[in-house]
C-alpha cells in the first residue's frame, strides 16, 4: 500500500479529507451542544420557582457536563486542524509474527476512522509507535500493556508535511535517519523551544517511555536535549496514564520566569494542557509563610560574581555539603535529646509521671517532633481519665494541651537555626543582619528544619515533580523536595553548566540524596555546530561528549582598543545579523552590571534586556546575563568583555562555558586588554 510517492500524496489528500470531515463533525456537535445548553439555561430560568433544591443541583450538573463536553469538543478540533496541517511524520510496515504487514501512521495525536473504526493516524506515545524509534528494519518488538508483540519492519519511511503539503519523504533503513535530524538541527531557532518528536533518538527515546523509575536523574552534556525530553516524557506520561495523572497533577521547578515562558509551548504543542510551574525562591517564600526576607539565588551569584569574599564562599562552601545535611540531621536528634525540660504533669490529683510522657514521645518517633505533642496530649488524657475514674472537663483537657508544649524549651525555628552553628562550634557561619534578611544558603536549611518538626504537607497532591537545572541545587534542597513531594520525580541537569561552584550538585551527589534513582548519562549533544562545541571544550572538556557532525563557521575571538570599540563593533555584528535571516541573537555578558551598560549603548526597538525580573522571552536581540541564559539557546551568540579582567574566577569560568553553548550556529567573544585565559587550552 502507498509505495510510491504519488501514492504517497495522493494518500494524504484523503486523510486530510477525513480529518476535513471529522472537524465537521465536531463543528456540528458544538453547535448542537450550545443550543441544547442555551436551551437549558432557558428553562432553568423559567422554571426556577418551581424547582426545589435537589432539582436545582441536578440542572446545574446537567449544564457542566454539557460545557465540560463542549469544551472536549473544541480541544479536538484544535487538534484535528493541526493534524490537518501535518498529519504524520513516520511510517512503518509492520508484520506482527505469523501475519502480514500494515502501515502504521505516526503523528503527533492519534486519529481514528470512525466508520471503519481503525486507527488512521497513531499517536507518537502509542506503544507501537515505539517501534519507530527503537528499531530499524527488520526484527522488532514494542511492549504493550497486554505484553510484547514481535514481528518484523518490512518499511520505515519519514515525511516532511507542512501546511498540508508533502515537501519530502525517505525511506530510511537507519535509525530515525541522520539526514532529517540534521535539517531539524540546521534550522533557525524558533522563538519558544520546539518538540522534537519526529528526530528523537533511540536512547532519548528510552527515558521518555521509561515508566519504573521513581527517581529519573538524566545528567547530560550541554544541547543534550534534557529539558526536551524532560518535557516530552511529561507528555508521554500524561498520556499513559491518562486515567490519574492531570496536567494539574504535575508541577515543574524551573530557575526563573523566563525559562518558564521559553518551554511553555512544548507541551501544548503536544497535545497537553499547560503545566503548572513554580521556582525554588516562590517555593521557598511559600514554606517560610512570609516570615522572613531573603536573598535570591541570583542575587547570591551576582554577589559572588561582583567581589571576592572568601568567607561568603566559606559559608555557601558549608553550606551545600553532605557534611551539612548530616548535621542538621544529628541536631534534630540533639533537640529531641536535650531540648525537653522533664517534669512531671499535674492534672487535677492525677500525677503523669516523666516516663510515661518520655515514653509516649518516643513511640511517636517517626512523627514530626512538633506534630508529637497533639498525639502525646490525646495519651496523657487517657491515662487522667484512667487514673481518675471519670471523664475530664474541657477545662481539664486544654490544660494538658497547653502544658505539654512547655516541656520543649523552642522559640522559633529561627532560635534553633542559632543554637545549630553554635552547637557546631562555628557561630560565624551563620549571617544575619538586622532585619533578619536570610543569605541563600539559609533558606532551605532553616525550611528544612521546619519540615522535619513540624512536617508539612503543602504539595502530597503533586503526582510527578521535574526539577530543571539540578547541578544548581545543594543536598539540602534535595532534602527538602524529597519530604515535599514523595511523588515520582524527573530530575535533569548538566553540572558543566553550574553558576556557582561552590553549591554544585553532580548526578553522583543527587544519587546520595535518592539511592534509588535510574540515572541515565545523555553525551550527544545536538545544538551547536561541531566548532562551536569543540571551542567550548576548551573552557571545560568534557573527553566523552558527542558532538553531531554539523558544521558552520569557526568562532571568532576578537580583541579591541577598549570596551567602547568593541561595543560600537557588537553593534555592527547586529546590524550583520538583523539582515542573516537568522531568528535570535543573544548577547551574554557575565555580570547584569555589563548586561545592563551593554543594553544602554545598543539600545534599539528591537534590542531587549532580560534580567532576573523580567517574565517573558523574546525573539530578535536579547542582551542578558550566563546566568539568565541558562537552558535558551540562540542561533547567534556574542559574548563580549571577554578578557582576563573580566573571567578569571571559577564562577567566571562556569559562566563562560555556559554563555558559550547557548549558541546553534554562530559564536563570537570579543575583548579589550588581555583574553581570558580559560581559552589556551
Ligand atoms: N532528537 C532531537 N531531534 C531534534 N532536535 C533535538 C533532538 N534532541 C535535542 N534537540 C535539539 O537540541 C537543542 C538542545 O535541546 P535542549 O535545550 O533540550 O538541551 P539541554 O540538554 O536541556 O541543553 P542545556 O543543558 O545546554 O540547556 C534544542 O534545539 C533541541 O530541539
Amino acid at each position: 500500500m502507498n509505495a510510491t510517492q504519488q501514492e504517497e500524496k495522493e494518500y494524504l489528500e484523503v486523510i486530510k479529507e477525513k480529518l476535513t470531515l471529522a472537524v465537521r463533525r465536531v463543528d456540528d456537535a458544538v453547535k448542537q451542544f450550545s443550543d441544547e445548553l442555551r436551551e437549558k439555561k432557558r428553562y432553568i430560568h423559567e422554571h426556577q420557582s418551581g424547582m426545589d433544591d435537589a432539582d436545582m443541583v441536578a440542572a446545574g450538573q446537567s449544564i457542566n457536563r454539557m460545557a465540560f463536553t463542549g469544551e472536549a469538543a473544541v480541544t479536538r478540533k484544535r487538534k484535528l486542524l493541526k493534524l490537518g496541517q501535518s498529519p504524520y511524520f513516520g511510517r512503518l510496515d509492520f508484520a506482527p509474527q505469523g501475519q502480514a504487514a500494515v502501515p502504521v501512521y505516526i503523528g503527533i495525536y492519534s486519529f481514528l476512522d470512525e466508520q471503519q473504526r481503525r486507527n488512521l493516524i497513531y499517536d507518537w506515545r502509542a506503544p507501537i509507535s515505539s517501534l519507530f524509534y527503537d528499531f530499524e528494519l527488520g526484527e522488532a518488538s514494542y511492549v504493550t500493556p497486554g505484553g510484547t508483540i514481535r514481528g518484523a519492519i518490512e518499511l520505515k519511511r519519514q515525511y516532511k508535511i507542512r501546511d498540508g503539503r508533502l515537501e519530502f519523504m525517505l525511506d530510511s533503513a537507519v535509525n530515525i535517519h541522520d539526514d532529517v535530524l540534521q535539517q531539524e538541527l540546521a534550522k533557525s531557532s524558533d522563538d519558544k523551544m520546539k518538540t522534537i518528536v519526529a528526530t528523537i533518538q533511540r536512547d532519548q527515546n528510552a527515558v521518555i517511555r521509561n515508566e519504573d523509575a521513581t527517581v529519573m536523574v538524566i545528567q547530560g552534556v550541554a544541547g543534550s536535549g534534557k529539558t526536551s525530553i524532560a518535557l516530552h516524557r511529561i507528555a508521554f506520561l500524561l498520556y499513559r496514564y491518562r486515567e490519574t495523572i492531570a496536567a494539574k497533577d504535575i508541577l515543574i521547578i524551573s530557575p526563573n520566569k523566563v525559562f518558564a515562558d521559553y518551554i511553555s509551548n512544548v507541551l501544548p504543542e503536544l497535545g497537553e494542557e499547560h503545566i503548572p510551574e513554580l521556582g525554588m525562591e516562590e517555593l521557598a517564600a511559600d514554606l517560610l509563610e512570609s516570615h522572613y526576607t531573603f536573598q535570591t539565588f541570583f542575587e547570591q551569584v551576582q554577589a559572588l560574581l561582583e567581589h571576592h569574599d572568601a568567607a561568603f564562599i566559606e559559608r555557601i562552601r558549608f553550606k551545600s555539603s553532605f557534611e551539612f545535611l548530616s548535621k542538621l540531621n544529628q541536631f534534630l536528634l540533639h533537640i529531641e535529646n536535650t531540648y525537653f525540660q522533664w517534669a512531671d504533669l499535674r492534672v487535677g490529683r492525677t500525677v503523669v509521671p516523666v516516663a510515661f510522657l518520655q515514653q509516649k514521645f518516643r513511640t511517636y518517633h517517626r512523627v514530626p517532633l512538633l506534630k508529637r505533642f497533639a498525639l502525646v496530649a490525646n495519651d496523657v488524657r487517657a491515662y487522667v481519665r484512667d487514673a481518675a475514674g471519670r471523664k475530664l472537663t474541657n477545662g481539664e483537657k486544654n490544660t494538658i494541651g497547653d502544658a505539654l508544649p512547655r516541656l520543649f524549651k523552642l522559640h522559633s525555628v529561627l532560635d534553633l537555626y542559632r543554637d545549630f552553628y553554635r552547637w557546631i562550634g562555628r557561630p560565624e557561619l551563620l549571617k544575619l543582619d538586622q532585619r533578619l534578611h536570610l543569605e541563600y544558603a539559609d533558606v532551605f536549611a532553616l525550611i528544612y528544619l521546619r519540615i522535619r518538626l513540624e512536617g508539612l504537607t503543602a504539595y502530597d497532591q503533586v503526582k510527578h515533580l521535574l526539577v530543571d537545572e539540578m547541578q544548581d541545587y545543594t543536598p539540602v534542597q534535595y532534602a527538602v523536595l524529597s519530604r515535599l513531594f514523595p511523588c515520582r520525580k524527573t530530575i535533569l541537569g548538566d553540572v558543566s553548566q553550574t553558576v556557582n561552584p561552590y553549591s554544585a550538585s553532580s548526578a553522583e551527589a543527587i544519587e546520595r540524596v535518592f539511592p534509588q534513582a535510574d540515572v541515565v548519562r545523555l553525551l550527544r549533544s545536538y545544538r551547536s555546530t561541531l566548532e562551536i562545541t569543540a571551542f567550548a571544550q576548551r573552557i571545560t572538556p568534557n573527553p566523552d561528549i558527542l558532538p553531531l557532525e554539523r558544521h558552520g563557521p569557526e568562532p571568532a575571538v576578537v580583541r579591541y582598543g577598549n570596551q567602547d570599540e568593541e561595543l560600537q563593533a557588537i553593534q555592527e555584528l547586529i546590524q550583520g545579523f538583523q539582515t542573516s535571516g537568522s531568528h535570535s541573537l543573544g548577547i551574554i555578558c557575565k555580570t547584569l552590571a555589563q548586561a545592563k551598560r551593554a543594553y544602554q549603548v545598543l539600545q534599539a526597538p528591537t534590542v531587549h534586556l532580560l534580567t532576573d525580573e523580567s517574565t517573558t522571552f523574546k525573539e530578535g536581540v536579547i542582551i542578558t546575563t550566563a546566568h539568565l541564559a541558562k537552558g535558551l539557546e540562540f542561533d547567534e551568540v556574542i559574548v563580549p568583555f571577554a578578557s582576563a579582567r573580566t573571567f578569571k574566577t571559577e564562577v567566571d569560568k562556569s559562566m563562560l562555558y555556559v554563555a558559550c553553548t547557548r549558541a546553534m550556529h554562530r559564536l563570537t567573544l570579543t575583548y579589550s586588554g588581555e583574553l581570558t585565559g580559560f581559552l589556551s587550552a
